[in-house]
Formats: C-alpha cells, sequence, structure tokens
C-alpha cells in the first residue's frame, strides 16, 4: 500500500478495502492520490495567492518549523510515551551546530543540515543513555534538567563560542545545487518538501516493527519487554531520532533568522512543543502538523492577546483532556483494517492470511542446535538432565528480609504440563518472574535448553523460547488485537530502521511473516473476528486469550501460564483446558501457576508445590492430592 494510502487511512480519510458488494467509483479508488493532490496544490499554491503577504509566507515557515519540532517530540512523547519536556535543548544544539560551524569555519548550511543532526544525535544518546530507565514525572524532571542546562551553557559562552546572552549572528543561507535560498517563499518551500519527507520516513517507521515496539512499550512497558521488546534501546533510539529531527529543525532557524540566542530556546519553548503534541494527538502525524498550525497561527490572528497565549493553550489542553481526550486529529487504529497496518501484498482476502501463519512443525520441536527461527543462540554449555527443558538449582529472591523463594529447584520436562501450586504468597510469581528475567535471583541458577540464562534480560530470555503470560492480564489495551499478538514474532525480526523506511525486500517478507504468525495465533484461540478491535474491548475471558496467543507467536519452547483460568467461569476453564492440552499435542511444553484445582489435576503431568519460598512437595497429580504435607499448607495445621 503506498504512502499516501497509509496516512489517510490512519486518520480515518482512507477507503477500507471493498467488501465485494461495495460499488467501486473513481473517487473511492483514488481517494488517497486526489487528495495528496489537492493538499500538495494548495500547499504549492499557498504563497502565490493574492491575499498572502510575505508575513504570512514567514508565519507558514514557522508553521513548519514548530510542525518539524512537534514530529520530533512525537516520537518520543506520543509514539513512546516518555515525558520529555527539555526537547528544546536537541533544537538549540542543531541551530548552534550551524551557528558556530557556518560562521567559524564557513561550513556550508546544506552541509550542516545533516551534521547538526549527527550531533543533536548523538548529543541525545549520550544525555539520555544514563537515565532512560526513569519513568513519568522524574524523566520529565531529568529533561527539564538537561534543556535548561544547555540553555545555560549557551548564555555562559564556553570557549567564546556561543556568543554569550547576545547568541551568534551573521549564519548564512543554504545554498541548493547553486540557488541561493534566501526569501521567504524559498524558504517555505524549502522547509516544507523537508518536512514531506521526514513525513514519509515518520510514516513508515509507524507502520513497521519499530514502530510497533515503541507503541507497545508506551502501552505497557513491562509487557512489551517481556514479548521481547528491548526496552531500552528502543527508547533511546526515539530520542536519537527525534533528536535528530529537531537539529534539522534547529539547522533551518538559523540559516532563515541568520542568528541564534539562547532566548529562542527556553523552557517555554519546550512546553509548547508538549502542547503541540497533545493538541493533536499523541502518537498522530496530522496531528503534530495541526498543532503546530494552531500554536503558531493563533497568537498571529489574535495578536492583541499574544501574551495570554499561555494561558489559552492552557485552557485548550484542559478542554481537550476532558471532551477530546485523543487531541485534535487521533491516530486512528480501530476500523482501519489489516490494511491499515501499512504492510504491503497482504492477500487479499483477509482470511487468508490464516494458513500462511501455520507454523512449520520442525521450528516446533524443541531444539539443542545453536538456531532458532533464525537467532543465534549462545552454545550450548549446561548438562541438564535427561528430558527436561527447563531447570532452577536452588533459585533464591530476597526481598530486604524476606526471602520470596528459597533455594528452590523446580524440573519442567519437555512436552509435558508442569503446574506449580501453593497457597497465596508462596512465591510462586516470584520464581516465574526469576526465569523469565524481570527479577535477577540473588543466588541459584536457571538453566533452560543447555544454557545458564540467569539474570539475562526479558528480551533475551523470550528470544530463546520462553514465553509467558500475566497474572493481571497486560495487554496493549489501546492497539487492535492483531497488533497486540504481532508483538510476539517481534523478538525473531531483525529490520531495523533504515529498512523499515527504504521498505527493504527482507523487510516486507518479515512484515509479511509477522501478520501471517498473528493471524494464525489469533484464530488458534478464536479471536479471529477480533482482530481490528482493541484489546481493551475485549471481554475479560478474551483477554486472557489475547495474552495467550501473543505468548504463543513468540513460537517458545516453553508456555509459562500465571494464573490462566483466574476470572473464567467453569465453561470457559473447560475449554481453556482443551486448548493447552491441544498446544501440547502440537508441541508446547507448559508451566502452570493455577489455583484451580480441577485444571491442575486434569491437565497436568507433574506438580510441585510451594509453600512459603520452599517445595514442599512434588509428584504426579494423584499423589499432591492425597499429600498430607500438601493438604496441611493449604488448609493449615490441626492442634494435636
Ligand atoms: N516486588 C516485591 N517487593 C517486595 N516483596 C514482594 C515483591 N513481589 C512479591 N513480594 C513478596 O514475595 C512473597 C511472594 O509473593 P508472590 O507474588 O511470588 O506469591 P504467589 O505465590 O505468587 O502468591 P499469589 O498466588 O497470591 O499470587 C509475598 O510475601 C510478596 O508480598
Amino acid at each position: 500500500m503506498g504512502i499516501t494510502e497509509n496516512i489517510l487511512k490512519r486518520v480515518g480519510l482512507g477507503v477500507n478495502k471493498p467488501s465485494g458488494d461495495q460499488p467501486s467509483t473513481f473517487w473511492s479508488r483514488n481517494r488517497g492520490w486526489l487528495l495528496l493532490t489537492i493538499t500538495g496544490a494548495l500547499f504549492a499554491a499557498y504563497p502565490f495567492l493574492p491575499f498572502i503577504s510575505d508575513y504570512w509566507i514567514d508565519v507558514a515557515f514557522f508553521v513548519g518549523i514548530y510542525a518539524l519540532l512537534g514530529l520530533s517530540l512525537n516520537i518520543v512523547l506520543g509514539e513512546v510515551g516518555l515525558f520529555d519536556l527539555g526537547h528544546t535543548a536537541f533544537y538549540a544544539v542543531g541551530a548552534y551546530v550551524t551557528a558556530i560551524l557556518n560562521t567559524t569555519l564557513h561550513v556550508p548550511i546544506i552541509v550542516l543540515l545533516p551534521l547538526s543532526a549527527l550531533i543533536a544525535a548523538g548529543f541525545a544518546f549520550l544525555v539520555t543513555s544514563p537515565v532512560i530507565h526513569l519513568k513519568g514525572d522524574y524523566l520529565c524532571i531529568v529533561t527539564i534538567g538537561i534543556g535548561e542546562i544547555v540553555r545555560l551553557t549557551m548564555i555562559n559562552n564556553p570557549f567564546n563560542l556561543t556568543g554569550g546572552p547576545n547568541g551568534i549572528n551573521g549564519i548564512g543561507g543554504p545554498n541548493l545545487f547553486g540557488l541561493a535560498i534566501n526569501s521567504s517563499t524559498q524558504f517555505y518551500f524549502y522547509t516544507w518538501i523537508i518536512i514531506g519527507i521526514v513525513v514519509f520516513g515518520l510514516v513508515r517507521l509507524q507502520h513497521s516493527r519499530i514502530g510497533r515496539a515503541w507503541n507497545y512499550i508506551r502501552e505497557d512497558e513491562t509487557a512489551a519487554e517481556a514479548s521481547g521488546v528491548d526496552v531500552r534501546s528502543y527508547k533511546l533510539l526515539a530520542f536519537v531520532l527525534g533528536a535528530a529531527l529537531a537539529g534539522i529543525a534547529g539547522n533551518i532557524y538559523a540559516s532563515k533568522q541568520m542568528s541564534v540566542s539562547p532566548q529562542s530556546f527556553t523552557f517555554i519553548e519546550s512546553s509548547l512543543l508538549f502542547c503541540i503534541v497533545l493538541l493533536g494527538g499523541l502518537g498522530s502525524i496530522p496531528g503534530s502538523i495541526l498543532g503546530a498550525a494552531v500554536v503558531v497561527v493563533f497568537p498571529e490572528v489574535f495578536r492583541q492577546f499574544a501574551t495570554y497565549r499561555l494561558l489559552f493553550f492552557g485552557l485548550a489542553l484542559m478542554l481537550m483532556m476532558i471532551f477530546r481526550p485523543g487531541g485534535m486529529w487521533p491516530r486512528k487504529r480501530e476500523g482501519t483494517g489489516l490494511d491499515g497496518l501499512g504492510i504491503r501484498g497482504l492477500p487479499k482476502k483477509d482470511e487468508d492470511l490464516i494458513p500462511l501463519g501455520k507454523p512449520d512443525p520442525a521450528m516446533l520441536k524443541p531444539s539443542t542446535t545453536a538456531v532458532v527461527r533464525g537467532v543465534k543462540l549462545p552454545p550450548v554449555t549446561v548438562v541438564m538432565d535427561e528430558g527436561m527443558l527447563l531447570q532452577t538449582h536452588g533459585a533464591t529472591l530476597k526481598f530486604g528480609g524476606l526471602t520470596a523463594v528459597n533455594n528452590f529447584d523446580l524440573n519442567v520436562r519437555t512436552g509435558k504440563i508442569t503446574s506449580l501450586i501453593g497457597p497465596n504468597g508462596a512465591g510462586k510469581t516470584t520464581l516465574f518472574n526469576m526465569i523469565t528475567g524481570i527479577y535477577k535471583p540473588t543466588s541459584g541458577q536457571i538453566d533452560f535448553l543447555g544454557r545458564d540464562i540467569t539474570g539475562l534480560k526479558p528480551h533475551t530470555i523470550i528470544s530463546y523460547g520462553i514465553a509467558r503470560t500475566f497474572q493481571n492480564i497486560r495487554l496493549f489495551p489501546s492497539l487492535t488485537c492483531i497488533e497486540n499478538i504481532m508483538s510476539g514474532p517481534h523478538c525473531h525480526a531483525r529490520s531495523g530502521t533504515w529498512a523499515a523506511i527504504m521498505h527493504t525486500i527482507g523487510e516486507v517478507r518479515e512484515e509479511r511473516d509477522i501478520v501471517a504468525t498473528a493471524a494464525y495465533r489469533l484464530d488458534q484461540v478464536g479471536l479471529w473476528k477480533y482482530r481490528n478491535e482493541l484489546a481493551k474491548n475485549l471481554p475479560y475471558g478474551k483477554q486472557r486469550y489475547l495474552e495467550i496467543a501473543r505468548a504463543l507467536a513468540t513460537a517458545p519452547h516453553l508456555l509459562i501460564l500465571d494464573e490462566p483460568s483466574s476470572g473464567l467461569n467453569d465453561r470457559e476453564s473447560e475449554d481453556l483446558m482443551v486448548l493447552l492440552q491441544a498446544l501440547v499435542k502440537e508441541g508446547f511444553t507448559l508451566l502452570l501457576i493455577e489455583h484451580d484445582m480441577q485444571v491442575v489435576m486434569g491437565i497436568s503431568d507433574w506438580v510441585a508445590v510451594m509453600d512459603m519460598g520452599q517445595k514442599i512437595a512434588e509428584g504426579l497429580p494423584k499423589d499432591i492430592y492425597n499429600n498430607q504435607r500438601v493438604i496441611e499448607a493449604y488448609l493449615g495445621k490441626e492442634d494435636d
């Protein structure tokens, strides 16, 4: 699907796949191209309209600068949900790099365009790497600090480079293949053509595994990491790309104004950028451009009230939160169909995707070789007991004075269902969290498929072949069901930023594999018809199934389910038992925490019992059922 259709479909203007009985008109077939042509024509005609003066062309130029800044912040704030209130710092770095290198070394502005982006991106990497693990308010405060440090550095004129409070004057203009860009109209076209290219790249990123990974993080960081997303790297990537775009905006701004000074890069500027993204709609590309237009044009139209503009924007944000929380032009996800995913070459009928995702049986056999679905694993170094897929040896985790798991040895046999049971607070979930890398054991070792996985990150462990679900369902609520499941194969895909922007052959193939795997798993758990629904709109029982499907889509050897039947009625629990047994037949190994004894006794091959962090029994279900120690742990010991 073309870039135009992608944009339009995302914002709800595109045409859905014809369902067969809908008449296909010239307009419906070509709406994307027609709207793009009209928009392009309006943009091209704008400076030449009789009532448009140079002043209004300059206003449109500044809308462009703020649109670029809004788009750059939208990556960090809108796509990933990171509160960056110091984004102007990267804008300033781009502007000052341009000013310093152009006025001292006479480097041409056009050469400085990519260089400003690179240096702003490198600066972002350096300053955000140490703080990227911070969340919410904490990150917000640190980014305010970064913004202020940059501004104060410019004022303090280090090495006589930044010109102090007066800044730097005499910056040259860009020269494109011999054409000097200096008039308002030339700058208008120069800026908006760059924005066009940026939008092209951003739309492609949005519709790639990278854009989805950003959204997974925004929706639920823990679930994203546990689904195989390297959260730290993706957050850094967002900051770096966002800073690069802000650096480009800085370069264009400096060359247009021919001067830079610290007054242009204050905290208020960062707040305005925040307003642009929130007003426009988090994660919405057209929204950021619209937000920029409002923020720039409003004070121009109502000049006499310009001093009150922040008051107005504050009020507008409050009203927006109440009446239109998604922003003026929110990103539309549901109802756009599978076409809205922006993946090329999908079958004409959605249903034809399902058989494509049918797994290759060879891949499901527990593998002891060094390659699992293309992911290179380290060599086998640990000798495990015969027939075992996972073993913990003396796994221990202490939370301060509390030993939640104490010296626990768990054995999970390949191709079987092992259940871990025990009273509330026994330490079962904590043990699961150690196995899946959410907690690092205080001591002990965890071996899986002949490798020591103790203390590895969750996204690494999942690529080794261990997937999980959570006791309290953790989905990506504002994404569609199919998008939720597409996070599963993410850890096996390799396409990077460039491949996503260029739609390389490998990337397109990978995307098709991802959506086909997701379609197959969604169908397997009976949720295919909900593929384009937002996950949060599903009933509780179906959300559980969706979470299981997401875990299955990672093609795991071991599937760990934390209380899968909790919240399900008897009928749903029975269906769940059927599904779990079918999964074992398909080749998966299952490890469950379960309180429902009917489920445990009905399907388990082996049961381990935990109480106060320790193993008190293990054996066949019928033996455990009658074990006196287990009965005492659950019911309490009778006094003599
Ligand atoms: N992050 C944490 N910080 C401190 N204590 C914790 C943490 N997570 C769990 N605990 C404590 O560790 C103990 C074991 O908790 P855990 O959730 O593993 O038990 P559980 O067997 O899964 O219980 P349930 O069946 O009720 O879910 C509890 O006393 C709990 O309060």
